[in-house]
């Protein structure tokens, strides 16, 4: 569905941002694209959505090379970046001017999301809080049930009560044919949500596994003295809580936030754990 193979990707001459960078991604998952700042997770998306074209390697997403922006294409994909700017238009008017372009946009089910989200589709887009347009605009996105749904940081900018909305949905709206790519530095936001995650260290996909996978693979759990090769750790009230290899196969809860900094802190050894399919 999503096939990236020696992706080279560079802004300016004298710095590459990607150097042969690969990615598949299948349907009917939820991927969590996890990064620091700067990392390069919206270039990524930028790429696949074809708005920024690679130096050279090879994009292939549904059959198409984003670069060459073919109509079929762009009616495919929905990209909402994190920020954007809207028109002084109400609701009603910009649903008239930009659902003709996905030909399984329903907007029943468009004006179903506002109203999960407490939207008064009455003002004009211009005119309504960040955190408001954020919703029309997730509320359009999932309406327009596109095969592929790229969202840059969603849940920037919403109250907890839309965030867990937003989750509802997402989750409500992904199916076997559908493929969902979430961008996030909010991973708390994601849990329960995602079933894939990737994360990008240093301008490489450093994972792209299961959360099935990892909760085999890894223990996220109270630490004990005797654990060695600790992954990562933090103290709590609880005591110190942490993230080490799963020895005695028992299943636990994976924890995102302490995954994200296992690897960044032991990126070597979590390449070992999950070794790398391309
Ligand atoms: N238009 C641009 N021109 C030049 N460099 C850019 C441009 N956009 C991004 N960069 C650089 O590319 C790198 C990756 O940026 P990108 O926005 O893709 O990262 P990110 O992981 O999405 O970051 P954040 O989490 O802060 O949004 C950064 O070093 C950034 O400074």
């Amino acid at each position: 569905m999503i096939s990236i193979r020696n992706l080279t990707f560079r802004y300016s001459k004298d710095k590459l941002l990607f150097e042969n960078l690969n990615l598949e991604l299948q349907t009917g998952k939820v991927y969590g694209l996890l990064g620091k700042n700067g990392a390069g997770k919206s270039s990524l998306l930028y790429n696949i959505s074809g708005l920024l074209f690679p130096l050279y390697g090879e994009i292939n997403v549904l059959g198409y090379v984003p670069k060459d922006r073919k109509p079929s294409f762009l009616s495919s994909i929905y990209f909402l970046p994190e920020e954007f700017a809207l028109p002084s238009i109400n609701i009603t008017q910009f649903l008239k001017l930009n659902s003709p372009f996905y030909p399984d946009f329903d907007s029943q089910q468009f004006y179903d999301f506002l109203k999960e989200f407490d939207i008064d589709t009455s003002d004009k887009l211009s005119n309504i809080s960040l955190g408001q347009q954020k919703k029309v605009m997730i509320a359009f996105g999932l309406a327009c049930n596109t095969k592929i749904l790229i969202m840059d940081e969603p849940t920037n900018g919403l109250d907890i009560p839309s965030k867990s909305k937003f989750r509802k949905l997402v989750a409500a709206n992904i199916s076997d044919e559908k493929l969902f790519i979430i961008s996030t530095h909010q991973v708390k936001d994601m849990e329960s949500l995602i079933d894939q995650v990737i994360i990008l260290k240093d301008n490489k996909i450093v994972l792209n596994t299961s959360v099935e996978d990892i909760g085999q693979k890894l223990s996220f759990q109270i630490l004990k003295s005797q654990d060695d090769e600790v992954l990562f750790s933090e103290e709590t009230i609880h005591g110190k809580v942490g993230v080490v290899k799963n020895v005695e196969g028992l299943e636990s809860k994976v924890n995102i936030e302490h995954l994200f900094g296992a690897v960044m802190k032991n990126s070597h050894l979590i390449n070992e754990i999950f070794p790398k399919q391309l």
